[in-house]
């Protein structure tokens, strides 16, 4: 599991481990891990071009400190400074290595290998200043590699806001512990690959992290595994509430998911049972309305629903229900705050901002508040879709969860339908609603990836090249592929 943490918990352990250690050391760690990082990227260290870009902080330290150590191996290295001050310790280090402070910024930049971004890190307020705005466009576009120390200059590290330009890194190589702006968007496309050096804050941080992103060993463990005694009651019944008449392949691709998802049967409830019979005749299938439906285990509504039919129902059992798509439409906060099971809510960015009463471009801008915030006023789990998934709690200091599967493939037609579907076969087979809101997540992204890189049937690891578009159904067709790769464990616990 990847952990990140707001940028005052991380200064809090930094300055408990600061307490035990010489001076200055925490940041030779710093410096150390970055110039090894660096060295990595450049192959060969003798002869290249480095240009540091330096603020006025700590940040630009840093930079400053792996100049020097890459200036000692050999390389060409030259100090942009633009701050009204530079670490004076960091700048006689540099120069004593042989590095030099620039005379042309811009004639640096152009013939530069490898740009090093130490303007603003975790002290950094507001977006780029507008002196660094053209020196840092002339670095990107100067063909170099860009490298951020601790974060790309510009991009709010505790809630992944951009406000105006920032810095586009190829690689992060971030210090102690992940910021959730570097697992986040939009900041996290600013960070290009991110690397952690440890510099030994853990077991300093607090006990809950701000944001975690689950990997394969997670997903596993979270994953439901049929016992011996097992029937498919036992397994769990998910009932889906979705599809109309005129938009029947809601309903089709909703139980695609669902088929897929560990619960032991799916019970379709509406009126297009006979185009998902005559797709899965596998399918438990009932006109409606959902009370009269049988037993369920846990409900979804909403998909294609076209109106609100049946939402009332579903609020009013006693099963966890998971709200989607039309479900979400005038979905009143009092109703679900008063329902004795949990509510699942999945909600991409647009209807967010319904709920919250916001614009759809505040919510794209500050996702982690948002999703927090919906969790908050509802008193349910809430799942925001998107480039970079979010899951959060309703219960505050529960870290929420970032994806890390998703691809842009995703934003296809009907895929938000698979996943609905998916995560409240979970959520039937006995997952609490965060576990089955990110393990669906991270399934069907997963999924996402596996077709788009080679049709939907394929088996072992997916190439990371050569995507081709997919459709929502291959999405769903890949998921049986997906709990494998997970089971698989790939190592990437
Ligand atoms: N605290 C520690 O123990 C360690 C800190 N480290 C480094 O220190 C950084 C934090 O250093 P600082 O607290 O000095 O903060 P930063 O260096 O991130 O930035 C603060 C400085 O930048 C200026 N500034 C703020 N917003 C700006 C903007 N938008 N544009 C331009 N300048 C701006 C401030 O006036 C201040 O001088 C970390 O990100 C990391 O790189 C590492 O060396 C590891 C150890
Ligand atoms: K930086």
């Amino acid at each position: 599991m990847r952990t990140a943490y707001r940028v005052q918990d991380v200064r809090a352990a930094e300055a408990a481990l600061m307490a035990r250690l010489p001076e200055g050391a925490l940041m030779r760690r710093a410096a150390a891990g970055l110039a090894a990082a660096c060295a990595g990227l450049l192959g060969r260290v003798y002869g290249a071009r480095v240009v540091l870009l330096v603020g006025s902080g700590d940040n630009g330290g840093d930079a400053l400190y792996a100049g020097a150590r890459l200036a000692r191996r050999g390389a060409g290295v030259s100090a942009v400074a633009l701050g009204g001050r530079v670490h004076e310790a960091g700048l006689a280090a540099l120069l004593a290595a042989g590095g030099r402070v620039a005379a042309d910024p811009h004639a640096a930049l152009a013939r530069a290998d490898l740009v090093l971004d130490g303007i603003t890190g975790i002290g950094g307020r507001g977006g780029l200043r507008p002196e660094a705005v053209p020196v840092v466009r002339a670095a990107r576009e100067s063909g170099a590699v860009v490298v951020a120390v601790d974060l790309p200059s510009g991009v709010d590290a505790d809630t992944g806001a951009v406000e105006g330009e920032a810095v586009r890194a190829d690689a992060t190589v971030t210090f102690g512990a992940y910021k959730p702006g570097l697992l986040v968007d939009p900041a996290r496309a600013y960070a290009g690959a991110v690397r952690l050096v440890d510099i030994g804050l853990g077991g300093l941080l607090p006990a809950a992290a701000e944001l975690e992103a689950l990997q394969h060993a997670d997903v596993a463990r979270l994953l439901p595994v049929p016992g011996a005694e097992s029937d498919k009651y036992r397994r769990g019944v998910v009932g889906v509430v979705a599809g109309s008449a005129r938009y029947p392949g809601a309903a089709v691709l909703a139980v695609a998911g669902a088929l897929r998802g560990g619960a032991g049967a799916v019970r379709y409830v509406g009126p297009a049972g006979g185009a998902v019979l005559a797709r899965y005749p596998e399918t438990l299938v009932h006109p409606g309305p959902p009370g009269g439906a049988g037993r369920v285990q846990a409900w979804v509504i909403g998909p294609g629903l076209g109106d609100t039919p049946g939402v009332d129902d579903v609020l009013a059992s006693d099963a966890p229900v998971l709200v989607d798509a039309d479900g979400l439409r005038l979905l009143d906060p009092a109703a679900v705050r008063a329902r004795p099971a949990p509510t699942l809510l999945t909600p991409h960015a647009g209807e967010a901002a319904a709920l919250l009463g916001t614009a759809r471009d505040e919510v794209e801008a500050r996702r982690l508040e948002a999703v927090r915030e919906l969790a908050g006023r509802y008193g349910a789990t809430v799942l925001l879709k998107g480039s970079t998934t979010l899951v959060a709690d309703p219960s505050p200091g529960v870290p929420v969860r970032v994806n890390p599967t998703g691809t842009p493939w995703l934003a296809t037609a009907g895929s938000g339908d698979v996943l609905s579907g998916l995560t409240g076969s979970l959520l039937a087979a006995g997952l609490a609603p965060r576990d089955a809101a990110s393990a669906g997540a991270y399934l069907h992204g997963l999924a996402a990836r596996r077709a788009a890189a080679r049709g939907a049937h394929g088996a072992g690891p997916a190439p990371a090249a050569g995507a081709a578009p997919l459709t929502a159904h291959e999405v769903a067709e890949a998921l049986p592929g997906a709990w494998r790769d997970v089971q698989g464990g790939g190592g990437r616990g």
